[in-house]
């Protein structure tokens, strides 16, 4: 098991549902699209938003295994999604070094990509997203994490 990045950004379920949201926002001024093709599993959450807002209920999934845990492996696609994507929106909770995007949309070329959080290395590969993360910093998602007891801060300083 690889150690997660010094930095990291946990994010709740609330604030993942209002940016989902206000992506969702951003895309009703795009489209019409077709369906969404969500890439599992970090874009089923945000797809099921957006499809709720857009009133989208042809829904697929992009089938990617990338990370385990922290690091990245070998890209392997699982399952992809018939056509060229033409008028068809392409969901994922993040691009991070961009190489999942890139193979999504070779696989998809003609769809819209869409994005809630990007870091810099992946943001050209995304056409719409909303928030950006800093390349050092590890995005924690509410079905990553549990609450727990954390020292305080003056304990963690002084070892
Ligand atoms: O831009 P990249 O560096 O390629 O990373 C981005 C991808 O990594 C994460 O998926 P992960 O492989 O962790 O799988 P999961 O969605 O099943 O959690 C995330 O959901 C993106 O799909
Ligand atoms: N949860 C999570 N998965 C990722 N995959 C690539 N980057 C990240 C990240 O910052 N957070
Ligand atoms: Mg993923």
């Amino acid at each position: 098991m690889s150690a997660p990045p010094d930095k990291s950004f946990p994010v709740t379920w609330e604030e993942l549902h209002r940016n989902a949201k206000a992506l969702a926002w951003r895309l009703s001024e795009m489209g019409p699209f077709t369906g969404i093709a969500a890439v599992t599993r970090g874009g089923l959450v945000p797809a099921a938003i957006v499809a709720r807002e857009l009133d989208i209920r042809l829904i697929d999934t992009v089938c990617i295994i990338s990370y385990d845990e922290f690091s990245q492996g070998q890209l392997k696609v699982l399952k992809g999604v018939a056509g060229d994507g033409h008028d068809w929106l392409i969901v994922d909770d993040l691009v991070d070094t961009g190489r999942t995007a890139r193979a999504v949309r070779e696989m998809l070329p003609k769809a819209h990509f869409a994005t809630i959080y990007a870091k810099p290395a992946g943001k050209p590969l995304v056409d719409t997203y909303v928030t950006e993360v800093s390349q050092d910093t590890w995005i924690l998602f509410p079905w990553d994490i549990e609450p727990q007891f954390i020292q305080p801060i003056a304990k963690r300083r002084n070892g």
